[in-house]
């Protein structure tokens, strides 16, 4: 089928920037016209269904596995593709955004799977998402090296991860990107310029096209991806099935749903990665109008919660049944150039991905290279010679709706040292994503969007079940702006405060920082360019 066929070319309006034409060229805006006229109606029906779901949470609604799914839960007989070349050992997956230098330690890194971020830890900005696009272009074709004005030489070595790309997710638009003046969906955009880039190079060199897909709430949102990956392969010419994605179950509706979404997505699977983080920011969303939802001080709420263990080890139980990875999620810990808070972090780190390996993950995933040992370290010594356990199927596992929602059993007030460190978090981050980074490292912890997301979102329900009163929350948020405002010059503290303001402050809670940060503050139309 023409590329033409299904619509016209997507109309560019981010400023111009270094090679950004070897990106955006006619061809690509061409496919990405294609996408948007085949999906973007759907993406805005499945939008509305969110926002109707997440009402009817909020007023109470009960939540379980769906009724009219049960016979993909109970049916013995099907199972995802076999992995692709290059995601069989799993067992260390680094993440990190696309930056340059981040592309070539990250590939570098000895890990077997690196996870360019466009989500999580990418803050959106039009050189962000474009040069994310260039540095991936250049790291499929190996021309990635470069020396630093001090002298620094980054090279790509022999063996390097294998590659997989996650997209941001589907309530996230692109507003440098438009037909017909109505921005482009921000998963479209990223998923559609790395497939029109890279996906045949990838192939041509014993890989393939591999994603990541964030923040899915249902099998419908699984199915659009799915439909997505079919029409893209068909309009490339590429086999369909050469595809793979790993889900991030990362919100508490598609945790009663893992079945189904390894079933919608059965030929393009590469399994289920538990994003926990984002998972307890939406378990805290969802249930942030119920006063015995209330959790305590983020610190306090761990992954042996009974609530995230019940939703970890159904992750590895449901992926098992069906052949598919599961992935472990992110130790909040980074290393540090102190020998003694390092070799907390690692201790640390290693704890994690000890119950991670027990339990029957096939790999999991760092945040630095620095933690590349420990987590090889200690999968090997679960896996051996093994590329991985599927053969673990966890049938002793309690699959039960209760299990899931057992919130109360960790709920409790905050400290007031808890309520400070959320709004410094918040503070902070909104800054460093104000200015272009989406991950940062804040007292040894590694902060990005959802972590974030998790800061400002306990404050709100903590005002809201009167566990803190407005009052104090401004007060902390006047001392902690004077603080970053002194600490960080060029911080942009007025703005960061807003972003807290709106999202913590307000009185209906925003389901998401980003969309409304993005539009009010990191997108910079200029007039029509092609
Ligand atoms: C909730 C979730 O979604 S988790 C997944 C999303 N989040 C992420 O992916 C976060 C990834 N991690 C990071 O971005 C970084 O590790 C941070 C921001 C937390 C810390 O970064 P830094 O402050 O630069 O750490 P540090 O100074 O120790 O870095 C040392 C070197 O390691 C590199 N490095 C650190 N983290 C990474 C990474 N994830 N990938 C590749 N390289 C990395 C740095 O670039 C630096 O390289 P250089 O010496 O060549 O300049
Ligand atoms: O994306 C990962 C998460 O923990 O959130
Ligand atoms: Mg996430």
């Amino acid at each position: 089928m023409p590329l033409t066929a299904l619509t016209g070319r997507a109309e560019v309006l981010g400023p111009p920037g270094e090679r950004h034409d070897e990106i955006l060229t006619p061809e690509a805006l061409e496919f990405l016209g294609s996408l948007d006229a085949a999906f973007a109606g759907r993406r805005t029906e499945l939008l509305r269904e969110r926002r109707r779901r997440a009402l009817l949470l909020a007023s109470g609604a009960a939540l379980d596995f769906p009724l009219v799914t049960s016979a993909v839960r109970t049916d013995r007989v099907w199972g995802v593709a076999p992995p692709a070349p290059g995601l069989t050992d799993r067992r260390v997956e680094i993440t990190g955004p696309p930056e340059r230098r981040m592309t070539v330690n990250a590939l570098n890194s000895g890990a077997q799977v690196w996870m360019a971020d466009f989500e999580d830890a990418t803050s959106p900005t039009w050189d962000n998402v474009i040069g994310g696009q260039l540095n991936l272009l250049d790291a499929v074709e190996r021309r990635l090296d470069f020396t630093t004005p001090e002298g620094k030489r980054y090279r790509l070595g022999e063996r390097l991860a294998t590659i997989m790309v996650r997209p941001r997710g589907w309530h996230l638009t692109e507003e440098h990107l438009t037909v017909g003046g109505r921005p482009l969906s921000a998963s479209l955009v990223d998923f559609g310029l790395y497939f029109f880039h890279c996906a045949q190079r990838q192939i041509d060199a014993g890989r393939g096209p591999y994603f990541y897909l964030p923040k899915l709430e249902n099998r419908y949102e699984a199915r659009l991806w799915n439909d997505v990956f079919v029409l893209a392969q068909d309009l490339l010419g590429i086999p369909r099935g050469t595809v793979r994605a790993t889900v991030l179950i990362e919100t508490i509706t598609a945790a009663f749903e893992m079945e189904e979404i390894l079933h919608e997505l059965r030929e393009h699977s590469a399994g289920l990665n538990a994003g926990r983080w984002d998972y307890l920011f939406s378990v805290i969303k969802n249930f942030a109008h119920r006063p015995d939802f209330v959790l305590p001080d983020r610190a306090k709420v761990t992954m042996t919660a009974p609530f995230l263990r019940a939703y970890t080890e159904l992750l590895v139980r449901t992926c098992h049944r069906r052949g598919a990875h599961a992935i472990g999620g992110m130790a909040a810990h980074v290393p540090s150039r102190d020998a003694e808070p390092n070799e907390a972090a690692l201790a640390k780190v290693r704890l994690d991905k000890e119950r991670e390996a027990e339990d029957g993950f096939d790999g999991s995933w760092v945040a630095h290279p620095g933690l590349v040992p420990v987590c090889r370290d200690v999968f090997g010594a679960v896996l051996g010679d093994r590329p991985h356990q599927l053969d673990r199927t966890r049938d002793d596992v309690d699959a039960s709706a209760a299990g899931l929602l057992a919130v109360r059993r960790v709920s409790g007030p905050p400290t007031a040292e808890g309520v400070r460190a959320n709004i410094a978090v918040a503070l902070r981050y909104f800054d460093a994503w104000l200015r272009g980074s989406g991950a940062v490292a804040l007292n040894g912890l590694m902060e990005d969007a959802a972590t974030a997301e998790i800061a400002r979102c306990q404050v709100w329900q903590w005002i809201r079940h009167g566990a803190v009163d407005r009052d104090t929350v401004r007060a902390l948020l006047d001392a902690e702006t004077a603080v970053l405002a002194e600490e960080q010059p060029h911080a942009r503290t007025a703005q960061a405060r807003e972003i807290f303001e709106r999202t913590a402050l307000a009185r209906e809670l925003p389901a998401f920082f980003t969309a409304d940060a993005y539009e009010r503050y990191l997108a910079r139309r200029t007039e029509v360019r092609s």
